[in-house]
C-alpha cells in the first residue's frame, strides 16, 4: 500500500502570491519585507495572528523564499527557554548567513502565544531582548493575539490574518482537484469550502478524505462517508468496551475515519453506562480508573492541539483504548449494546444555532448603528441589552432592531420569554416600521410624554445609541471581568476527560483594560454568556 502525501503539506503555497485570501496582510507582510532591503528597519518583528489552519506559517515561509532570505525556525516542540531563544535565534539574528544568499535569515517563532508553559520559563523576556538587538527580520506566529504579553506586542508590527471566505477558497480547492485528476460534482467543493470554517487546511483535509479510493467525488459521497464511518465508530467502540484485548482495541481504533479527539468524546459517553454494576449507581472502580487513563489521553489531544505534533496521537489512541479495556476488571453486558453518541456534539450543534442567532442580532444591530459585525457583537450587543431593561426604551429596541422572540431572549440573557419581556415584545409590534402607528424610530406620543417627565438631561434614544466606549478594539475575552465570552472560546476543547493539561490555557489577562473600566457592566446574563 501507498502511503499518500498529506495534500495540506503538497500543496502548501510555495511564494506570497500563491497564498489564498488575506490580500491586506500579505501587503502588508511585503511592506514589511521592504522594508529590509535597505538595512535594518525601525520594527524588526512581526507577530502574523489568527485562528489555526488559514495560512500564518505557509506566509512566513513564503515570504522568506520571495526574498531570498534563509529561515531558522523555532517551534512550540522545542524547548523554548530562555537559554535556547538566546543561543538559536540570538546568534541567528547577530550571525551573516552561511550562504550569504542575501545576507538575511528570517527567524520564525510558531506559538509565540505559549511561551509562558514551564518549559518556556522565561522565554518571553528572552525573545524582547532578541528583538531589540536583532539585525534580522522576525516573525511571530499566535493563534491569539492576547496570549502575547502587551511588551512584546509593543515591539511589533501585528498582522491579522482573518477566516478565509468559502468563495475564496473555492477556486484554490479547484486547483488542487484538478491538479489530483479529480472530477468534482456540482455543489461538491461550495459544500467543504462551508464547511471549513475559514480553516484551509480544513478543506483541503476534507477533499482529501473524500476523494479516497475515487476518481469523481459527488455530494452524495459526504453523506455515505458520514453514514460507514458512524458503523465502523460503534464496531470499534464494541472492541474498546467488550473485548479484552489492548491490541485489538487500537488496531481497531487506527481503521477508524475518526480522529482521536472524537474517539475520546464516544468513550467519554458511553462509559460510565458500559462499566456500572448491574442495577446499581455506584461509580465503580472500572469507571475511575478508565477515567484517569482518559484524562492522561486527553493531556496529549491538548498538546496536539496547541503544538500541532500529531505524532503525539498515538499516545492519546493508545491511552484511551487500551486503558479502557485494562480498566475493566471483568467483562459486562451481552447482546446487542447500543453506544449513545457523544453529547457534546448535541451540545456543539445547540451552541451552533445560538452562535447563528448571535451573529443574526450583531448584523441587526451593525445595520441601525451602522457599525461592523464584529463591533456590534463585541462591545454594542451589551449597550443595546442594558437598554432593553429600561421600560422606557425596551420596546423601541425590540422594534427597531426587528426582535423576534427568539432573540430578545438571547440579547436580554434570559432562558426563556417572560412576563415582562412577552409584554415588552407585544408593545414593539405597534411601533414597528410596517405597523399602522408608523415606524419606531419615532418616539410615540404617550413614550415620550413619560420621557420629557425626567426632565431635559434624559438621554434619548439615539444618543445612547452613539455612546461608544473609548477603544473600539475588542478586549481579549481573558481580561472581561463580566465573563462573557464573544466568541464561545469557553466551550472546552473536547469536554471530554475530567483533566486539563497545566499548560493549556492562555495568559490571565489579569489586568483590566483602561476604557473597560469605564464601562461598568453589572454581572448579569447577557448575549454572550453561553
Ligand atoms: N491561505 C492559504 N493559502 C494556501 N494554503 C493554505 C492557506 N491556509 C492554509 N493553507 C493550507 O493549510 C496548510 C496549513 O497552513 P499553515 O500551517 O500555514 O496554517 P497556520 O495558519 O499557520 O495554522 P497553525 O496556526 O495551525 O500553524 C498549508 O500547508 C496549506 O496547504
Amino acid at each position: 500500500m501507498t502511503v499518500q502525501m498529506e495534500w495540506a503539506e503538497k500543496y502548501r503555497p510555495g511564494t506570497l502570491s500563491d497564498v489564498v485570501g488575506h490580500k491586506k496582510p500579505i501587503e502588508d507582510l511585503r511592506k514589511w519585507g521592504d522594508s529590509w532591503v535597505h538595512g535594518t528597519p525601525e520594527v524588526k518583528a512581526v507577530i502574523l495572528h489568527g485562528q489555526a489552519g488559514i495560512g500564518k506559517t505557509s506566509s512566513a515561509h513564503a515570504m522568506a523564499a520571495d526574498y531570498g532570505w534563509e529561515v531558522i525556525e523555532l517551534n512550540a516542540s522545542d524547548q523554548r527557554t530562555a537559554g535556547v531563544i538566546e543561543k538559536v535565534a540570538g546568534s541567528a539574528s547577530q550571525m551573516r548567513t552561511l550562504t550569504g544568499m542575501s545576507g538575511r535569515r528570517l527567524i520564525i517563532l510558531d506559538e509565540a502565544d505559549n511561551l509562558h508553559g514551564t518549559s518556556d520559563s522565561g522565554g518571553a523576556r528572552a525573545i524582547i531582548d532578541v528583538i531589540k538587538n536583532t539585525s534580522q527580520p522576525i516573525i511571530l506566529i499566535a493563534n491569539d493575539i492576547y496570549g502575547i504579553s502587551s511588551t512584546l506586542r509593543a515591539l511589533c508590527l501585528e498582522i491579522k490574518f482573518p477566516a478565509i471566505q468559502a468563495r475564496s477558497m473555492i477556486p484554490a480547492l479547484r486547483e488542487i482537484a484538478k491538479a489530483e485528476g479529480l472530477v468534482c460534482g456540482v455543489g461538491m467543493l461550495e459544500k467543504i469550502a462551508e464547511n471549513a470554517d475559514g480553516d484551509f487546511r480544513s478543506a483541503v483535509n476534507d477533499l482529501q478524505a473524500v476523494s479516497m479510493g475515487r476518481t469523481e467525488i459527488r455530494l452524495e459521497d459526504i453523506s455515505t462517508a458520514e453514514r460507514d464511518n458512524k458503523e465502523s465508530v460503534f464496531r470499534v467502540v464494541g472492541k474498546i468496551f467488550r473485548g479484552k484485548s489492548v491490541k485489538s482495541a487500537l488496531e481497531a481504533s487506527y481503521t477508524l475515519d475518526e480522529t482521536p479527539e472524537d474517539l475520546i468524546q464516544w468513550i467519554d459517553e458511553n462509559l460510565p453506562q458500559q462499566y456500572k454494576d448491574k442495577d446499581e449507581e455506584k461509580i465503580t472502580p472500572d469507571i475511575v480508573e478508565a477515567y484517569g487513563y482518559l484524562s492522561r489521553a486527553d493531556r496529549f489531544l491538548g498538546r496536539v492541539r496547541r503544538r500541532q505534533n500529531y505524532r503525539m496521537w498515538r499516545y492519546a489512541s493508545m491511552l484511551m483504548t487500551g486503558g479502557t479495556v485494562v480498566s475493566k476488571s471483568r467483562l459486562r453486558g451481552g447482546g446487542f449494546e447500543k453506544y449513545q453518541p457523544p453529547s457534546l456534539w448535541r451540545r456543539m450543534g445547540q451552541i451552533r444555532s445560538r452562535r447563528n442567532m448571535r451573529d443574526n442580532i450583531a448584523s441587526k444591530i451593525g445595520a441601525h448603528s451602522h457599525e461592523s459585525m464584529r463591533y456590534s457583537r463585541t462591545e454594542l450587543a451589551f449597550v443595546y441589552s442594558r437598554l432593553l431593561e429600561d421600560d422606557d426604551y425596551a420596546a423601541q429596541v425590540v422594534a427597531i432592531l426587528d426582535l423576534d422572540p427568539d432573540e430578545l431572549v438571547q440579547l436580554t440573557g434570559n432562558k426563556k420569554l417572560t412576563k415582562r419581556l412577552q409584554e415588552v415584545y407585544d408593545r414593539s409590534r405597534s411601533l414597528r416600521p410596517e405597523s399602522d402607528e408608523g415606524p419606531a424610530f419615532f418616539t410615540p406620543p404617550a413614550e415620550k410624554a413619560r420621557i420629557s417627565k425626567k426632565g431635559p438631561d434624559q438621554l434619548s434614544l439615539d444618543s445612547l445609541m452613539s455612546v461608544k466606549p473609548a477603544v473600539k478594539e475588542p478586549v481579549s475575552p481573558n481580561e472581561d471581568s463580566s465573563g462573557y465570552d464573544p466568541d464561545l472560546s469557553s466551550v472546552s476543547d473536547t469536554g471530554a476527560a475530567p483533566a486539563c493539561d497545566s499548560n493549556s490555557g492562555t495568559a490571565s489577562g489579569s489586568g483590566v483594560n483602561s476604557s473597560r473600566k469605564s464601562v461598568q457592566r453589572k454581572p448579569q446574563k447577557t448575549l454572550f454568556d453561553f
